[in-house]
This record gives structure tokens, C-alpha cells and sequence, in this order.
């Protein structure tokens, strides 16, 4: 966590009087946490290490509330919570637009072969003009389509606005009144699949989104296609589309999650010249961490004082 964040969150603290336990350590071990959290009244989740039945047994009778600074919740036990009648807050929408620029970012870079252009300067690959010479895709009167239609996606829908998309499709559980405004179309999954050529998936990690992204779906979509990856890691089959980037069943990649994370130094994505690749750092501008962490106390200090949190889960 960054100094300014630090501040931000002890300045709230320190109006409720609230004795702070900083695990400072940038990857604490599971057995790092449940070390140092026991008989605490609140937890200020700022991991993706599950929380579950044990974390709250760790923690102990006192705890009161709990607040997971991200707005993913696939690492959480949520009917844990319920059983318990522990409030459990999260931090949807403040990060919407740090992330869905994260999403543009990267479907340029991607289409436009940004890893590749590098190589090519550091290895003196560049030998000057070339007419035919790392050619890229257009974004200008593209279809894009976006997987998972809620904050996020709408967020990266308005901003494909500036770039004059031809088309935006969505696909999801239903069609969406944002859709309509937004000029986004509802379609099935398929048909986005087929006639997209950017995808950009922006949908929860659950049993149903696990490994979406397969040989399956990778071999409908467009030769030219290029995918994009701001949700989690696992939403797709990681050798799936390392074989769709090497064999040309899509053109190129951008990512900002993967499995592992931290991803090793030696893994394969890495020696792709058709993936970007970012970890995981969608939300992580100086604005949107500190909304995201004064937002995280302040439901905690809610919580605490049994009011009603600002962003619950259930
Ligand atoms: O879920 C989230 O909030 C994002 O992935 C950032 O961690």
C-alpha cells in the first residue's frame, strides 16, 4: 500500500480510535494472517487469500465486521458470512473507471503490438520504414464485444465511444437497460464470439465464468480478433489461449490477470510477442486506491458502530 493510501486509512481509523494491526508485508502468507488476527474486532481485507471459516475462526468471537477492498469477491466465502451474521462490505463502482481504462489500454496495446515494437527496438530489429511493418488492427469502426456487462463493462462502453467503434455487443445472464443507452447490443455469447473483433471480458469469477474462455470459444472467434482480460485469471484456460496465440487462432492478447499471480519469471505468456501483459493493476491509480481504501474504513467504522454499511455484499 502506498504512503498516501496508509494516511488515508489512519486518518479514518484514528477518528473512531480504532487500534490498527498493519500487516505491511506486500504477499502475507495465509499463516501470516491467521498469526496476527486474532481477537480482532474488524478486518481490513486488502488480499486474495480465501476468506473462509477459517480466517473468521482465526479471528475469533469479537469480530465484528470485515471489508475486502476489491470489488471481486470470488476469493469469499459469502454463506460463511451469512451463517455468521458477520457485515461484510466490498468496493464496487469507485474503481469502474480506473479499470475500464485499464481495458482500453490494453486492447490497444494488443491490437496495436505494443510488446512486439519494443522487442523489436531492443533486439535492433528495427531497420526503418516498411510499408507492410508491424501492422495492427483498427479500433475505429470495430465490433467490440464486452463479456459481463455490469459497472465495468458499461464504463468500457463509454469510453470505446471516443474511438468510434462500429458496434459494442454484450453478452451476460440478461439484457441490460444501460444497453440501450450505452448503443450496446444484447447477443448471445456466440454470436459475440463470431463477429467481435475485440473481446474484453469484464464478468465475476464463478462456477459458471470458470475457464469460459477455452480451445472452444478461442477457435470462434476471428483470426484477427484480439482478447482482452481485466476480470480474473481464471475465467479463462490459460493453455487454451497461450495455443490460440501461438497457432494465430486470435491475433493477440492483453492481460491483466492470469494464474498464477504474481505470474513466474519463466512462464510462456511471458515470451509471447502477441500478450501484454499487466499485474493486475486495474484499479491502481493514486485516486482510485485511496477511494477504494476510504471506503473500505469507513464501512469497517460503520460495521463497527452497527449501522448500516455503504457497500454490503448481502
Ligand atoms: O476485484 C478488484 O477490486 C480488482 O481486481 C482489484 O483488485
Amino acid at each position: 500500500m502506498n504512503n498516501y493510501t496508509t494516511k488515508n486509512i489512519i486518518i479514518l481509523f484514528s477518528v473512531s480510535r480504532f487500534e490498527l494491526i498493519i500487516n505491511n508485508q506486500s504477499n502475507p502468507t495465509r499463516q501470516d494472517i491467521i498469526d496476527k488476527i486474532a481477537g480482532v474486532d474488524a478486518l481490513f481485507w486488502y488480499s486474495y487469500e480465501r476468506l473462509d471459516d477459517e480466517i473468521l475462526d482465526a479471528a475469533g468471537s469479537r469480530l465484528k465486521v470485515v471489508a475486502t477492498m476489491t470489488a471481486g469477491l470470488n476469493h469469499i466465502d459469502i454463506d460463511a458470512f451469512k451463517r455468521r451474521k458477520i457485515p461484510l462490505a466490498y468496493t464496487p463502482t469507485v474503481l469502474n473507471k480506473a479499470v475500464a481504462d485499464v481495458a482500453v489500454l490494453l486492447a490497444l496495446a494488443a491490437s496495436r503490438r505494443l510488446r512486439e515494437s519494443r522487442i523489436h527496438i531492443e533486439k535492433g530489429l528495427w531497420s526503418g520504414f516498411g510499408v507492410q511493418y508491424l501492422l495492427g488492427t483498427d479500433i475505429e469502426n470495430s465490433t467490440v464485444g464486452i463479456v459481463g456487462f455490469g459497472g465495468i463493462g458499461q464504463t468500457v462502453a463509454k469510453r470505446l465511444k471516443a474511438f468510434e467503434v462500429a458496434r459494442i455487443l454484450y453478452s451476460g445472464h440478461r439484457e441490460k437497460p444501460e444497453g440501450k443507452q450505452l448503443g450496446a447490443e444484447f447477443v448471445p455469447l456466440d454470436t459475440l464470439l463470431r463477429e467481435s473483433d475485440f473481446v474484453i471480458v469484464s464478468a465475476p469469477l464463478t462456477d459458471e465464468t470458470k475457464n469460459m474462455f477455452n480451445d472452444s470459444t478461442f477457435a470462434k472467434m476471428k483470426l484477427t480478433a484480439v482478447f482482452v482480460n481485466i476480470a480474473r485469471g481464471a475465467i479463462v484456460d490459460q493453455d487454451a489461449l497461450i495455443r490460440a496465440l501461438k497457432n494465430g487462432t486470435i491475433f493477440a492478447a492483453g492481460l491483466d490477470v492470469m494464474v498464477p499471480e504474481p505470474l513466474p519469471i519463466d512462464h510462456e505468456l511471458l515470451e509471447l510477442p502477441n500478450c501484454v501483459l499487466m499485474p493486475h493493476i486495474g484499479c491502481a491509480t493514486f485516486k482510485t486506491v485511496a477511494a477504494v481504501a476510504e471506503l473500505t474504513a469507513r464501512n469497517i467504522i460503520l460495521g463497527y458502530e452497527n449501522k448500516p454499511l455503504l457497500t454490503p455484499v448481502y
